[in-house]
């Protein structure tokens, strides 16, 4: 498993699993765009797919919705393949282009979105969701704005009803805005309703307050997986005095992150692992300072907190991972 323990002696991780993924590798020609990457996704969960350009994010979000077929170890969405008919029809994916067909109506989309989904489809759910941006439903979507595209689209996602849905960007050309708008939609139905929601995002500012779930991947690899709040909490911002060359020694106690260096002020963001001394000044990072540190620091360890580790339960083996 990638990843250390959390804290010793942590209790087991509960509750149901929206994605499991073990050992998972996806290699091109060119080399590997996820590595040997384990965690899990508890349901319920509003989690930021985080990561620089390249890291292995559309790639995750492929072999999540079945598109691709790992190299290497596997991956589980609610307990089934992701290429099988039960994890498909629990799965909703939307691409970061948003397919829609431009020369359908609003109305004759949604229409679409019944007949493609007979078994599952929730009209009012759909319909509510178009309206709630006031989207005409005699317009062609062709002449949709960027903003209500995406509000077309998610009611697509929503009317079928997926325990989990998966965002490849979804706020990658809308205005803040429009954004505040799409925000306000993922939170109440994935409050209403409890649907798990996978965004990726390059926009760190705004995954704070919406995400309740992070995971961090940075070329290919799993660096952060776990609560926003406890992967916050379990890191600090400590502001000193540098002493001399190198780093104060008593930063050795803890996992540094990263430092930084201004004049005679140095600024480190650690790992706590130990009580810190009074000579520092001491703050919690934001997730953004925290995706920061560690996007600047390659090398740093990962952090998986224990709902986010994939325990060695007999179920799992159950299910096939170990062919
Ligand atoms: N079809 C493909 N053929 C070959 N290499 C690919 C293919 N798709 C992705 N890759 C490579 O795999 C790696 C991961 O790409 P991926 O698109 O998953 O990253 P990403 O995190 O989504 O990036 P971005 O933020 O730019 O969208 C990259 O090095 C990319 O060049």
């Amino acid at each position: 498993m990638s990843g250390h323990a959390y804290a010793p002696g942590a209790p087991e991780p509960t509750g149901h699993t929206a994605i499991e993924a073990l050992g998972l590798t996806k290699s091109y020609r060119r080399g590997d765009a996820l590595k040997d990457c384990s965690f899990r996704l508890p349901a319920g969960r509003i989690c930021g797919l985080v990561g620089p350009n390249g890291a292995g994010k559309s790639t995750l979000l492929s072999l999540a919705t079945g598109v691709l077929a790992p190299s290497g170890g596997a991956i589980r969405v609610h307990g089934h393949d992701p290429r099988t008919l039960e994890a498909r029809q629990q799965v909703a994916y939307l691409a970061q282009d948003k397919p829609l067909y431009p020369r359908l109506t609003v109305a004759e989309t949604l229409r679409l979105g019944r007949e493609l989904n007979p078994a599952s489809w929730d009209q009012e759910r759909a319909e509510g969701i178009v309206r709630g941006g006031t989207v005409p439903f005699d317009a062609k979507v062709g002449s949709l704005s960027g903003g209500q595209r995406t509000r077309l689209a998610l009611a697509l996602c929503f009317g079928k009803r997926p325990a989990l849905l998966l965002l490849d960007e979804p706020m990658a050309d809308l205005d803040p805005l429009v954004r505040h708008d799409i925000t306000g939609v993922l939170m109440a139905e994935a409050a209403e309703h409890g649907t798990t929601i996978v965004m990726s995002s390059h926009a760190l500012t705004e995954l704070d307050g919406v995400c309740d779930y992070l995971l961090l991947l940075t070329q290919g690899r799993v660096r952060l997986a776990g609560e926003v709040e406890e992967l916050t909490s379990a890191h600090s911002v400590l502001i000193g005095a540098t002493t001399g060359n190198g780093l104060p020694p008593e930063l050795s106690a803890h996992t540094v992150i990263e430092t930084r260096t201004t004049g005679r002020q140095i600024t480190a963001v650690v790992r706590r692992e130990d009580r810190i001394s009074d000579a520092w000044a001491v703050s919690e990072p934001s997730l953004e300072e925290l995706l920061l540190a560690y996007l600047r620091s390659p090398d740093a360890p990962a952090l998986l907190t224990p709902s986010a580790q994939v325990t060695d339960h007999p179920t799992t083996h159950a299910k096939g991972y170990a062919a």
